[in-house]
Parts: C-alpha cells; sequence; structure tokens
C-alpha cells in the first residue's frame, strides 16, 4: 500500500522535512515495536508508560523500515522520510484500519469495570443462535465459530487487531462482539473499528496504577460512545448504576439510539427488568421491551449476569436483531470459561472459579454465591503483583464482609514479593488463613467442605498460568480444583 493512502487529510505525509515523492512509497507493513520491524514496513514511534519508540528509530530504520511516523522527528537527519502525526497513536489505528481493511459487517463494543469478557461471549451466543458467524475477541483470546486463540490483551494492540478483524472477515465472520478495556480506549487501539453498537455495563475501582483518578477512567471508557460508535448507532447502558446517568448523557450527546437496560431500564426502547428469583443453578426472569413482557430462564448462576446477559442482547438488538429472538437465545447462554464456573462439589458443598479479581467484581461473586451456601461460604485469593497495589486491603475487607471461612493465597505474584502482597490483604482480613502455594490452598480449602458449604476459588477464572517473576508456571484453578476433588474422600 502506498504510504500516502495509510493516512487522512489530517496527516499531512509531505510536510516537515519528508523528501519529495514519499507519499508513494511502497509500505509492506506496520510496526511498533523495533524488534518486530520487517523490511518495508512503516515504523510508528510512540512515547510510551516505560520508554519511548523515538529511542528505536535506528534500529527500526537498519531492519528495513522504509519510513517513520511519530510526534517529533528526530534530532538530525534521517535516512527515511518522517511522517510527522499529531495523534500517533489515533493516527497509527486508523492507518491500521486502513492497511487491514476487511471488517466483520456487525461489529458491537462493550466497556465497564466488570463484566466484558461475559457479554461478548453472551453476544456472540445470542448471535450464533440467531444463524450469523459470530466471534469475540477480548480477555479469553479471539473466537470464532471454528477457532479460538488465546490473546495477551483485553484489547489488542491496533495492528494485530485489525490483522484479526480483516482475517476473520475474509473466513466469513459477519458479527463481531469486542472488549473495549480502559486502556485500550484510552490508547486509541479501537479507532477506525466501525462499532455499530457500544455498550456499558458498570464502573467501580480498577486499574488506578494506569488512570490518574476515577474521572480519567471514566472518560476512557466513554471514548466508546464519543468518538467508537457510528453516527446513527446504539448505546445499551446498564441504568442500574451512579455512573449510569454520565454514560447516557455522553450517548445522548452523539445522538445514538439509546437501549437503557435493567431494573431502571427504559421498558420501551430499552429493556427494563421487571423480576428475578433464583431457580437452582439458573435464575428466572421477567424483562419488558416495547411494552411486552418476557420470561426467561437465564441459565446462569450470579445476579450479576442479569446485567450482562440484557446488555448482550441490547447490543444484538441495537445492531439491528429481532428482539423476539435475542431473548428466546437467552435461555441458552453458556457462561464464559472462568466466571462463576460450577466445577464439583465435595459433600454437597459446590466448587465455583471465578476471574473475580477486583474489589467490586469479588464482592458481587461472593453475594452472587451466598444464597447457595447454608452454611459457610468459603473463598480462595489473592491478587496480582505489579497491579494496583489499592485493591489489595479493598478486596480483603469485602472478603471479611461477605465470606466466612478465608484463605488468602498467591495470584500472579510477578516481580513482587508474594508474602507482601499477601501480607496487605489479610491486614483487612483478620481472622484469614495464609497459604501462599496456591494449590495448596485450594486443597485445603476443599478438604474441608462440609454439606451446606459453598467455595469461591477468585482471581484467575481462565488463566493457564502462575507469572512468578519472569516465569509463566503451569497452572489452572480447574485443574487444581478438579485434582483435589478426585483426592478427597467423601
Ligand atoms: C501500559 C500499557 O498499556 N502499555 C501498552 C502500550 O505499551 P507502551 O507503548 O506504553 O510500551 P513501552 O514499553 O513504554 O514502549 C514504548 C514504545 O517503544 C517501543 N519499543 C520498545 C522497546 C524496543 O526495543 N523497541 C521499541 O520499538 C514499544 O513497542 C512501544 O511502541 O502499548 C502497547 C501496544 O499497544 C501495548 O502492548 C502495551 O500493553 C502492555 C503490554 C500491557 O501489559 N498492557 C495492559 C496493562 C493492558 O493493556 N491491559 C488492558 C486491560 C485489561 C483489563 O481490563 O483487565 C488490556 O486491554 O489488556
Ligand atoms: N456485571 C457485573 N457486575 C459485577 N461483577 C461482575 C459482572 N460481571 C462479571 N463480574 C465479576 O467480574 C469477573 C470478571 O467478569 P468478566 O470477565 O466478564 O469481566 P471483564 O470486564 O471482562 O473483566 P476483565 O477486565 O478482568 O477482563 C467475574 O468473574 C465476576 O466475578
Ligand atoms: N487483565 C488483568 C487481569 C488480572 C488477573 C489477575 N489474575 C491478576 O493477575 O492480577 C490485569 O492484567 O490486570
Ligand atoms: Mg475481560
Amino acid at each position: 500500500m502506498k504510504l500516502r493512502d495509510l493516512f487522512s487529510d489530517d496527516a499531512p505525509i509531505d510536510a516537515q522535512g519528508s523528501p519529495r515523492g514519499a507519499a508513494d512509497l511502497d509500505v509492506g507493513g506496520l510496526a511498533v515495536d523495533s524488534r518486530a520491524v520487517k523490511p518495508g514496513d512503516l515504523f510508528f514511534a510512540l512515547a510510551g508508560a516505560k520508554t519511548d519508540g523515538a529511542r528505536f528509530i535506528a534500529a527500526a530504520i537498519d531492519a528495513g523500515a522504509v519510513a517513520v511516523a511519530g510526534d517529533h522527528a528526530p534530532d538530525g537527519e534521517l535516512a527515511v522520510p518522517f511522517v510527522p502525526l499529531g495523534n500517533p497513536r489515533r493516527a497509527l489505528a486508523l492507518a491500521a484500519a486502513r492497511f487491514y481493511s476487511r471488517q466483520p459487517r456487525t461489529i458491537a463494543a462493550v466497556t465497564g469495570t466488570s463484566g466484558k469478557t461475559s457479554v461478548a461471549a453472551f453476544t456472540r451466543h445470542i448471535w450464533q443462535r440467531l444463524g450469523h458467524a459470530a466471534a469475540s475477541i477480548g480477555t479469553i483470546g479471539l473466537v470464532t465459530p471454528t477457532r479460538s486463540v488465546y490473546g495477551s490483551l483485553t484489547t489488542p494492540d491496533p495492528i494485530a487487531l485489525h490483522r484479526s478483524l480483516d482475517e476473520i472477515a475474509g473466513e466469513g465472520v459477519t458479527h463481531l462482539a469486542l472488549e473495549a478495556s480502559s486502556h485500550g480506549l484510552d490508547q486509541f487501539r479501537l479507532d477506525g473499528v466501525r462499532v455499530a453498537a457500544g455498550g456499558f455495563t458498570n464502573l467501580s475501582r480498577d486499574h488506578m496504577d494506569y488512570h490518574p483518578d476515577v474521572a480519567h477512567y471514566l472518560n476512557a471508557k466513554l471514548r466508546l460512545f464519543r468518538d467508537l460508535v457510528i453516527d446513527g448507532g446504539a448505546a445499551v447502558i446498564s441504568a442500574d448504576h451512579d455512573c449510569s446517568a454520565q454514560v447516557i448523557d455522553a450517548a445522548r450527546a452523539r445522538g445514538l439510539r439509546l437501549i437503557t437496560v435493567g431494573r431502571n431500564g427504559d421498558a420501551g426502547e430499552g429493556i427494563r427488568l421487571i423480576e428475578a428469583s433464583i431457580d437452582g443453578f439458573a435464575q428466572k426472569l421477567t424483562i419488558e421491551h416495547a411494552g411486552r413482557r418476557t420470561a426467561v430462564h437465564l441459565p446462569l448462576v450470579g445476579e450479576f449476569q442479569i446485567e450482562n446477559a440484557l446488555v448482550a442482547a441490547g447490543l444484538v438488538i441495537g445492531a439491528g436483531g429481532d428482539p423476539a429472538a435475542a431473548f428466546a437465545a437467552l435461555d441458552h447462554l453458556e457462561g464464559a470459561p472462568g466466571r462463576l464456573d460450577f466445577v464439583g462439589e465435595r459433600r454437597g458443598a459446590p466448587v465455583f472459579v471465578d476471574y473475580a479479581h477486583k474489589p467490586d467484581a469479588l464482592a458481587k461473586a461472593l453475594q452472587a454465591l451466598r444464597p447457595y451456601a447454608k452454611r459457610k461460604l468459603v473463598v480462595v485469593f489473592g491478587a496480582g503483583g505489579d497491579r494496583d497495589a489499592g485493591k489489595r486491603p479493598l478486596m480483603g475487607a469485602i472478603a471479611a464482609e461477605n465470606a466466612d471461612s478465608i484463605i488468602v493465597t498467591d495470584d500472579n505474584p510477578r516481580s513482587e514479593d508474594p508474602a507482601a502482597i499477601r501480607a496487605a490483604i489479610l491486614a483487612a482480613a483478620p481472622g484469614a488463613r495464609e497459604i501462599g502455594d496456591r494449590a495448596e490452598a485450594i486443597r485445603t480449602a476443599i478438604a474441608a467442605l462440609a454439606p451446606g458449604d459453598a467455595l469461591l476459588i477468585a482471581g484467575k477464572g481462565h488463566e493457564t498460568g502462575q507469572i512468578v517473576r519472569d516465569t509463566v508456571l503451569p497452572f489452572s484453578d480447574h485443574e487444581a480444583a478438579a485434582a483435589a476433588l478426585s483426592t478427597s474422600a467423601g
């Protein structure tokens, strides 16, 4: 592709010392990491959290970059043309969208502190039931009708993202549900994606190691509605939270089609939850949309899954799906792997694996399981190293308040001292036990289960490794629980 075709008119590529004719240069690929540059690539030098890509321009050119783009030209002469950009991350995403030009024709994206992975999976399930070739991209990777590929980021970087969109569109995927993380939105990773419907679940404390304050965190999420959903698109917003009004205002300001969901959802355009009750490991709901009531049998544990299911149904409707068919599909939803996943029972006490690794999620997961614990509600959890340290005592206090028995263990200590992470949680959870080895913590918890108890193993969900320093040790809560369940007598 020609260099000129990667940029829109607001990126004047012939300016600032670029040699004449640079616009006609053939670009073979895009790169943001000098170590990944291939001959013929355009290298984007991005200022980052840890270092500045401008430091690696020489390395990128040595590796074969035919042009460089960035917000400031480096000192001295460059052997290749330089493209000056006001917002290089956004320009990168838009260039990636031009370079990898195909996208599934219907794309929905969901943001919020908790529930994104679940909503993306549910949206994919509903579309599939409606007969579409549907995929999802997020924390659990890329899932299409034919394959599943694990990815390390919730919202992939723009080059990987647009490459995937182009690839799956080529494979016939017509519908895609995407997770929009606050990092992804803040770093413009999703710009250039044609989002027909945006969803919002909720907002609570997370990522305070990245965002300077909650307002910044919310503003990053609001970019989905302010900047990304296409004109005339839909905004599907859970209406039951303090922050809901701000999200609704942002969507209104854009003139998006508003679909509010939940107990405060609009019973006309939106989806109002009229009533909900637990039915074993499922829930019975009555919802109202367009003045019509529908009974739903949601085959999932956890009140929070109602919010996720309604946002997913709203996204399907907002992207043009038939409401009655979308609601009928809710009776067949499957939870995303590792989200309040029932993995077995000992002496009649159910054991669940869940991905709650932040305060509100832990509270919601424990509250969701309370009805299943006639006797003790037991929780095994830890907190990640090199992540927001402020959430550790909050999670300790939430466990103390919502569980009857607590084992604090390790969850990806990364470069930190695992004992110090545990100590920060334990300080707020008096009486909790400390067992650093996660497999042993799970074994101990399962061995002690008695009839009437319920166990929540929280924090790792679908993960398959324990990150200790630079090493990822194979570890799965599912496997650890299965092993403990099979060896525990009774
Ligand atoms: C803090 C953060 O979000 N960093 C993201 C950011 O990296 P960065 O630009 O800040 O990286 P940097 O290390 O400072 O380097 C600056 C630039 O120099 C370049 N470089 C660096 C070294 C070199 O030798 N050559 C070179 O060219 C880098 O490629 C980069 O372009 O941009 C990169 C490209 O898009 C991302 O891969 C990277 O995600 C890192 C790996 C990450 O761990 N991110 C996590 C925190 C994240 O994004 N999580 C969210 C949320 C998950 C959730 O909600 O739970 C997610 O969407 O996954
Ligand atoms: N709507 C919700 N409200 C509160 N808590 C929720 C909600 N949905 C899920 N959770 C909790 O959050 C955990 C993570 O859920 P999920 O993976 O769907 O969210 P996510 O937003 O993708 O999270 P992450 O940003 O960590 O990928 C669940 O295991 C559960 O404990
Ligand atoms: N995307 C999240 C996942 C956290 C999962 C938890 N197991 C941990 O390691 O803290 C993060 O990287 O912060
Ligand atoms: Mg997720």
